[in-house]
């Protein structure tokens, strides 16, 4: 299939059966989609009113991280009329211009996460590709030495410092949420920036145009998002599902909250404490759907650990240490078309407690061995505990 083929031109074309790419293997397809996309299931992710005391905002978002690595924030500080403006800004790309305008905002496909206007493929394990039905379009919008709004559409015309001033809000509202994060689980507030660094924001506006087959095909393959932490809101339409103990819930589309995802990078700093959210977008046959996603992500060159506070005998490091350059070619190697990425970093717990103790013992200077487990090759550390 030709890159520049898009989902839209599809939809377009009235045809009554998606391609035979776009069709997901029995396992991965909605198992209901109904006409009331409201009525899929009655639970709902938490939500969080950042208005209220901390005495009562910390403990929500622990037991809102830990069981669904998902929630909805209210009174954020984000100005409605920016969530609003930003949405409708969004559209006219999608449903306003010709194609041959489109393409001049092409993406590279050759470059994973190359800003522009695109149809991302995962890959699955079995190296069969299945394709979303998705378009999109990938801004690079941090540091500001990667934003490069003439990069971005140029119409409507307020559309580029929409997008900016969008991307300053989620910046600050995602270090708040880092902060109430690290302390609700007792660390000090930096703690979780502190172990990112800078961030790198990519902002993705996703345009699900409608698809003739739902029931057949996702407009996003269940995944879980491989930063740190993503801001996401949505038009009223609905799609968006969460993986909750085995069940795809649906995720309500409000239109004041922002919903915050756990991302894999946060998983492993908080030392599994945190979960990853799996998620994935369904569509329907009758009404286009706009999302747009805001991920931060540790720069490539930072190395990942389980933070030591949340390390001790009793809760072994989960993951192994690991650089996200790394991280970020094995999930573009190999996307994960459903599994969790994360699950490669998994260490043996219990070998590796008894050998990070018994070094620990003998060396005061533990912190220091605590990395330097998590780097060097592990059988190294149960020698060393032996010895
Ligand atoms: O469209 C959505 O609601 C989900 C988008 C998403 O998960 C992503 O871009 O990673
Ligand atoms: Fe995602």
């Amino acid at each position: 299939m030709e890159w520049a083929v898009r989902v839209q031109i599809l939809s377009q074309m009235g045809i009554s059966e998606v391609p035979s790419q776009y069709i997901q293997p029995p396992k991965n397809r909605p198992e209901s989609v109904t006409e009331n996309i409201a009525d899929l299931s009655c639970k709902h992710v938490p939500a969080v009113d950042l208005c209220s005391e901390k005495e009562s905002v910390l403990p929500a978002i622990r037991e809102a991280c830990r069981e669904w690595g998902a929630f909805h924030v209210f009174n954020h500080g984000v100005p409605t009329k920016l969530l609003d403006g930003l949405r409708r800004a969004c559209l006219p790309f999608f449903n306003d211009f010709q194609m041959e305008d489109k393409l001049k905002y092409a993406c590279n496909p050759n470059f994973a996460a190359s800003e522009g206007y695109g149809s991302r493929l995962l890959v699955s394990s079995e190296n069969e590709t299945v394709l979303d039905w998705r378009d999109y379009f990938d801004h690079h919008t941090l540091p500001l030495s990667r934003r490069n709004p003439s990069a971005w559409p140029h119409f409507p015309p307020e559309y580029r410092e929409l997008m900016a001033n969008y991307s300053d809000e989620m910046r600050v509202l995602a270090q708040r949420l880092l902060a109430l994060m690290s302390e609700s689980l007792g660390l000090k507030a930096s703690c979780i920036e502190d172990a990112v660094g800078e961030f790198y924001q990519n902002i993705t506006a996703s345009y699900y145009p409608p698809c003739p087959q739902p029931d057949l095909t996702l407009g996003l393959q269940s995944h879980s998002d491989i930063g740190v932490i993503t801001l996401l809101i949505q038009d009223d339409v609905g799609g968006l599902q969460v993986l909750k103990d085995g069940e795809w819930l649906l995720v309500d589309p409000l239109p004041n909250a922002i919903l915050v995802l756990v991302a894999d990078q946060t998983e492993i700093i908080t030392n599994g404490k945190y979960k990853t959210c799996v998620h994935r977008a369904i569509t329907n046959a009758s009404k286009a759907r706009l999302s747009i996603a805001t991920f931060h992500d540790p720069a490539k060159t930072v190395r990942i650990s389980p933070v030591s506070d949340l390390v001790s005998q009793s809760s072994p490091p989960l993951y192994s240490s690991v650089l996200y350059r790394d991280y970020l070619s094995s999930w573009y190697s190999n996307a994960p078309e459903g599994k969790r990425n994360l699950d490669k970093l998994l260490l043996d717990t219990s070998n590796y407690c008894s050998a990070l103790y018994a070094i620990k013992k003998r060396n005061k200077n533990s912190q220091v061995l605590f990395h330097l487990c998590n780097e060097i090759k592990f059988d190294v550390c149960i020698e060393a505990s032996k010895a």
